[in-house]
């Protein structure tokens, strides 16, 4: 067994089998305490609560506590192993919000037969958590799936592959694309992928700015085009009017490559084939679409970003969730809209483009962090990102009327 699979094992393992557990946050000691968390006393915020559902947020850990709900169809870029198999990814998920936005939050691993079987569960649980986050749940039943729930719940709900992914990776863009003198606009798009990641992302692109037909996308039979009669509604909608068939005709002078689809997809003489200039984000998990050593090797003019936390430029959704659900629940939104999207897109942009405090760059264990080639984004362990992305998200939530209670006075503030 190699010694990073068994260093991985051992941190699942030891001291205590899995990631997170549950805390007390009051006096259960004496008889006079359990009176109060107990009977008789829990029976007093049982009847506010049924007088007001509201008084939920006041008196449970409801406002501060979201579900990680997954079935396991698309674990990372492992494929579909099943809900069990993904819950280490979900208690991680679970993790990254405590840690990094201070939000308590559960894994919920849901077996079902049919979608609307997932979509009721979910829906019949959803009163009890402040918000929502889906994971790893493949297209095109996500789609479905988040949809049905929007309608159904009273909290935000958000699948953050499509969403938190589309997020990070439009800042991404945005800032690779200053740094490499070049525009959305003009920008020539390939998508390796067109799942859930892919066309979530494809479509903030288009409202930041690209140009949906300077976009091509592929999934695992090729490109999509308008002559294939296998498309579902959304893979439809990326389907060009073209000959071009293949990734090497395709990638020809493209100026971007997302890739959102497994490992080792992207070869060298493919990525030869790029503008000047290129912008490579090879987001699959773990092993992205093509070996940063083989991209840094075969062009020294690229960007290049992938999901991973040990390699420069992660482009991976854990800098946009827990900000995301930490802006959406203090001001008790109801929805996550695109403002809010746009919101945390430009809040994570700019944030790259400030000094780096010195405790980041530790964390980080790198010396230097300056916006530029290998830092277009801000890195997950930098404390800012809370507060800007959080603060972005509530104030849009706010003003696009979303937000059930004010701004709290001097929120976020530095
Ligand atoms: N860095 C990040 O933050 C994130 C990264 N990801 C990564 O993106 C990938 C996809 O995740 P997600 O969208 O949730 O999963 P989905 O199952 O929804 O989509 C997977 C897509 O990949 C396509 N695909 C599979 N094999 C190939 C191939 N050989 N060539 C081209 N396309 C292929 C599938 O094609 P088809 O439609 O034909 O089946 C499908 O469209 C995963 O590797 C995941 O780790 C996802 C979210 C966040
Ligand atoms: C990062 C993530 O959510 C994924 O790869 O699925
Ligand atoms: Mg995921």
């Amino acid at each position: 067994m190699s010694d990073f699979r068994q260093k991985a094992l051992d941190y699942h393992q030891y001291p205590t089998p899995g990631k997170i557990s549950v805390e007390l946050t009051k006096p259960a000691d004496s008889a006079k305490d359990l009176a109060l968390a107990y009977s008789p006393g829990v029976a007093e915020p049982v009847r506010a609560i049924a007088e007001d559902p509201d008084n939920a947020y006041k008196y449970t850990a409801k406002g501060n506590m979201v579900a990680v709900i997954s079935n396991g169809t698309a674990i990372l870029g492992l494929g579909n192993l099943g809900p069990l198999a993904s819950k280490p990814v979900m208690e991680g998920k679970a993790l990254l919000f405590k840690r990094f936005a201070g939000l308590d939050s559960i894994d919920i691993e849901v077996s079902h037969r049919t979608t609307q079987d997932f979509i009721n569960t979910v829906a019949n649980i959803a009163d009890t958590f402040g918000g929502i986050n889906l994971e790893d749940i493949k297209a095109p039943e996500c789609f479905e799936i988040e949809q049905a729930l929007i309608e159904k719940c009273n909290v935000p709900v958000f699948h953050d592959d499509q969403h938190g992914t589309a997020i990070v990776t439009a800042a991404g863009m945005l800032n690779a694309l200053e740094i490499q003198g070049k525009s959305l606009k003009d920008a020539r798009i390939v998508c390796m992928g067109a799942g859930a990641a892919a066309i979530a992302c494809m479509e903030l692109l288009i409202k930041c700015g690209a140009q949906r037909e300077h976009i091509y996308m592929l999934d695992s039979k090729g490109v999509i085009h308008t002559r294939r009669e296998d498309l579902n509604e959304y893979k439809a909608l990326f389907a060009n009017n073209t000959d071009k068939r293949t990734l090497e005709e395709v990638i020809e002078g493209a100026d971007l490559f997302l890739g959102v689809s497994g490992p080792d997809l992207l070869a060298p003489e493919a990525l030869k084939l790029m503008a000047e200039k290129p912008i490579v984000f090879a987001c699959s998990n773990p092993d992205p679409e093509i070996k940063p050593e083989l991209a840094q090797a075969t062009r020294d003019d690229i960007i290049l970003g992938t999901g991973r936390s040990d390699y420069p430029n992660q482009v991976n959704n854990v800098l946009c969730f827990p900000f995301m659900f930490r802006g959406a629940l203090d001001v008790r939104a109801t929805a996550i809209n695109d403002e809010m999207k746009i919101a945390a897109v430009e809040a994570i942009r700019q944030l790259a483009k400030e000094e780096v405090p010195d405790a980041v760059k530790k964390a980080a264990g790198i010396d230097e962090l300056t916006f530029g080639p290998d830092y277009i984004i801000p890195k997950p362990m930098d404390p800012r990102l809370c507060q800007r992305v959080a603060r972005a998200v509530a104030e849009a939530a706010v003003a696009s009327g979303v937000a059930k209670i004010p701004l709290p006075d001097n929120y976020m503030k530095d």
